[in-house]
């Protein structure tokens, strides 16, 4: 299951004005794993993301998708943007909201019908979300938002799904239902990249990590490379966790 690479990042260095914030990056993400992304403020952990999925052009380096570019692969890529980065006062519906991630398997003419309708509904009530179907988006708490969101990626059925910290300002609740979606998304053999601040859940969560702080300090498997040593090289501080088996 694990020999397969997602997602492969060579030699990726991405600036803003000049000044480098992700350096000389090599990364393989290999399929079917729940990986975080960790590392301190401004590490350049969104901006990975944002280069992954071509939102931002690299200085130097490349990033393939199963072997090729993501231009040819999106189809197969979902991603949940950080809370502030979206628009919330856009006059829409949560159903809408939803609907709109069914929208890459349509086609340019064709709108969504019953069927995306049914795909949608369905999404909003593994969130918990259904009750809330018509409500604007802008009239949701800061936490429901981020479970309608986890559910417009959930309807593009992708094969890799990225999310930047969507565990951010959510209850305990929302977590756990979140992290359980996540979980069954690994059970489909899909891949899940996440942006997480968390680093007392990492070894409950993830199985897979890596460790960033504008350069990759170091990725792999969470039992063999979460320790003190990965964390003090990218924190800066001595960190003293205890891993649970
Ligand atoms: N649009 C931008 N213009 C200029 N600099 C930016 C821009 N976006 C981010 N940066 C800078 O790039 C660096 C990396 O930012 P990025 O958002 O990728 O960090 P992050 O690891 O996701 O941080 P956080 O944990 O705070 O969300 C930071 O120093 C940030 O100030």
């Amino acid at each position: 299951m694990k020999n397969n690479i997602a997602v492969k990042v060579d030699d990726l260095t991405v600036a803003y004005n000049y000044k480098p914030v992700l350096w000389d990056i090599d990364l393989e993400i290999p399929e079917g794993v729940l990986m975080a992304i960790v590392g301190p403020n401004g590490a350049g952990k969104s901006t990975l993301i944002k280069s992954i999925l071509g939102i931002l052009n690299p200085i130097a380096g490349s990033v393939s998708i199963y072997g090729k570019s993501y231009e040819k692969q999106r189809a197969l890529v979902a991603y949940v943007p950080q809370k502030g980065s979206v628009d919330w006062d856009f006059p829409t519906t949560a159903l809408d909201v939803v609907m709109m991630g069914t929208y890459g398997s349509l086609g340019w003419i064709k709108r969504p019908g019953q069927k995306e309708k049914k795909i949608a509904l369905e999404a909003l009530e593994k969130v918990g979300m259904l009750p809330f179907k018509n409500r604007q988006i802008s009239q949701l708490s800061g936490g429901q938002q981020q479970r309608i969101f986890l559910a417009r990626a959930l309807v593009q059925d992708a094969s890799i799904y990225f999310m930047d910290e969507p565990f951010q300002g959510v209850d305990a609740t929302t977590e756990i239902a979140i992290i359980n979606i996540l979980k069954e998304l690994r059970k489909a053999n899909k891949t899940v990249i996440v942006v997480h601040h968390d680093l007392q859940t990492v070894p409950e969560y993830f199985d897979w990590v890596t460790f960033l702080n504008v350069k990759k300090i170091a990725t792999g498997p969470v039992k063999d490379i979460f320790n003190d040593d990965n964390l003090t090289k990218t924190y800066g501080i001595n960190y003293k966790v205890s891993i649970q088996e």
